[in-house]
């Protein structure tokens, strides 16, 4: 895999989330007061077990999902409380990374790539899809880094998991963010693509000096991978710290039990 094609942003952005609360049902909250600080580069991956809040919790940093309360301060600006064109200009700068991957089928892979300037490009451009010459060049060189250059007009639905996965990397990155959510991006892959798109994921974070938010049911990579676990239960972080840190006692916290690490 050849290197991402990107300028890193410089400065990292500093995410503070303070005493986030999320009901989607009044008096039942799913993630119940959550406070923690992103302030370096890399990968941070949030495990824990099903219905604990990991992908609520990546749906209200970029807003699929709007907080009870409490606060998501990105450099500054706290983006549980942003509407309308604010709230648009401050997505562009959060790439999103799916589990189902989220490209539009019909459409070839260089236009899905190119679908991350969307936020950024005038709407009549938009709806013809026209882009400036940059971009395109652009979206082609991150293709090519991403392993996909041969498939550029290939349409999204004729490629594997894995490939629509990277399609999905590459337009996150496209958007030129500050910060990556990735919500499962490894759950419906094979063990040897899930690596792949684990390292992926890191390059990104690496090459471009920006945090990977990373939701992973799989410990195992979320321990290779990541330089900070933190790990839910029942809507609460039950632990924060780095992977080699991360004991049995800790895992019998968040996932119950002891019988299943056997
Ligand atoms: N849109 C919604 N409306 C109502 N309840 C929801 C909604 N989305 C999620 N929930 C509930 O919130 C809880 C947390 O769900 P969430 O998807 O955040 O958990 P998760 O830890 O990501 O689980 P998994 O690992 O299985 O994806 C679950 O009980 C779920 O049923």
């Amino acid at each position: 895999m050849s290197a991402l094609p990107n300028e890193a942003s410089g400065t990292c952005r500093t995410l503070i989330i303070r005493n986030l609360v999320k009901e989607y049902r009044a008096g039942q909250p799913v993630l119940r007061d959550i406070s923690l600080t992103i302030d370096e580069p890399g990968t941070v991956a949030i495990i824990g077990p099903s219905g604990t809040g990991k992908s609520t919790l990546i749906r209200c940093i970029n807003r699929l999902v709007d907080p009870t309360s409490g606060s998501i301060m990105l450099d500054g600006v706290d983006l549980a409380k942003l509407e309308g064109d604010a709230l648009r200009q401050a997505r562009r700068r959060l790439g999103m990374v799916f589990q189902e991957y989220n490209l539009v089928e019909r459409l070839t892979v260089i236009e899905n790539v190119l679908c991350g300037r969307l936020g950024y490009v005038p709407v009549w451009r938009s709806w013809t899809r026209r882009f400036p010459e940059a971009d395109i060049a652009r979206a082609f060189a991150l293709l090519e880094s991403v392993g996909l250059g041969d498939f550029a007009t290939r349409r999204a639905d004729q490629l594997s998991g894995g490939q629509r996965q990277r399609v999905g990397i590459a337009r996150a990155v496209m958007q030129e963010p500050d910060l990556v959510l990735a919500d499962e991006p490894t759950s419906s892959l094979d063990p040897k693509t899930s690596v792949e798109i684990m390292e992926l994921l890191a390059e990104v974070g690496r090459d471009r000096g920006i945090p990977v938010l990373v939701n992973i049911h799989n410990v195992a990579l979320a321990k290779r991978y990541a330089r900070r676990i933190i790990g839910m239960s029942k809507g609460l972080i039950v632990y924060d710290g780095p992977p080699a840190g991360l004991q049995d006692s800790h895992l019998a916290d968040i996932y119950g039990g002891e019988g299943w690490m056997e």
